[in-house]
């Protein structure tokens, strides 16, 4: 699916957060929104989900204001993976993934052999097969949070919105998550802090500053010293890893 933003704004009273944002993502593309905290990153991964109302502006899924999607339609199109996504605690790990199914079937049916398949093949993408039947507060933080992106992808939409999904995971699992983010053919947006997992994975990378987009392209173009030191006030150095990935190098900051 397609996703567009057009000069979408959203604040409290007093307070704008999200500044005359535009913002196109193509079908299939992977766009990492960066910036640093309190930018407006969460804020914005709310508004295109539809989860707030903007003050100014709108947001269109194919084409198609969302404010026209009936809810169940856009929860079919959309799936959102929250940074403080919690869940009943009394659930197993397959029946988390499987209210990802919710939005598929009618009120009155329950699970069928179709989406115990579907909630298999995404637990399984996430190397969560043999914790199935793990209750979840059991869990730890990241297999909590591979959990929560097993339920959006048995959602089966063309859209993903990911906040921080990598935060609580170990290095193994960042790489697959990533990787996944990067081949799916569902259109992803996902904020990141790790810019140079950002920069290997996305095809393009959105930067955000107090509200606003300050620049939006390719890693190469967006992760450069000045624009690091304007928006993160950091002084940084771009170069190549031992595989030749992009890298960031931070001097330490002189107070
Ligand atoms: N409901 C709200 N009421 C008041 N202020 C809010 C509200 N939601 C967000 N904010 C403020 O808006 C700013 C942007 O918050 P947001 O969570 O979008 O930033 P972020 O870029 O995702 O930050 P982080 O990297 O820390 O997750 C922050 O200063 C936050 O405190």
């Amino acid at each position: 699916m397609r996703i567009d933003a057009e000069e979408l704004s959203w604040g409290v009273p007093g307070k704008t957060i999200v500044r005359a944002v535009s913002l196109s993502v193509a079908e299939g593309e992977t766009v990492g929104l960066i910036g640093p905290n309190g930018s407006g990153k969460s804020s914005l991964l709310r508004c295109l989900a539809g989860l707030r109302t903007p003050t100014a502006g709108q947001v269109r899924y194919d084409g198609v204001d969302i404010t026209r999607w009936p809810s169940h339609e856009r929860a079919r199109k959309l799936a959102f993976v929250e940074q403080t996504a919690d869940t009943d605690s009394d659930l197993r790990v397959a029946d988390v993934a499987m209210l990802g199914r919710t939005v598929h079937r009618s009120r009155w049916r329950g699970p069928d052999a179709a989406d115990h398949a579907v909630v298999e093949e995404a637990l399984a993408r996430l190397g969560l097969t043999d914790l199935a039947d793990r209750p979840w507060k059991q869990l730890s933080g990241g297999e909590r949070q591979r959990t929560h992106l097993a339920r959006a992808l048995a959602q089966r939409t063309t859209g993903l919105l990911l906040d921080e999904p990598t935060n609580h995971l170990d290095v193994r699992h960042q790489l697959e998550l990533m990787e996944l983010a990067a081949r799916t053919p569902q259109t992803v947006v996902v904020a990141l802090h790790d810019l140079a997992l950002a920069a290997r994975y996305c095809d393009r990378l959105v930067l955000m500053h107090r509200g606003t987009v300050v620049a939006d392209g390719p890693a190469a173009d967006v992760l450069t010293p000045p624009l690091l030191r304007e928006v993160f006030d950091v002084e940084a150095e771009i170069g190549r890893d031992a595989l030749g990935h992009l890298a960031v190098g931070y001097r330490e900051p002189v107070r």
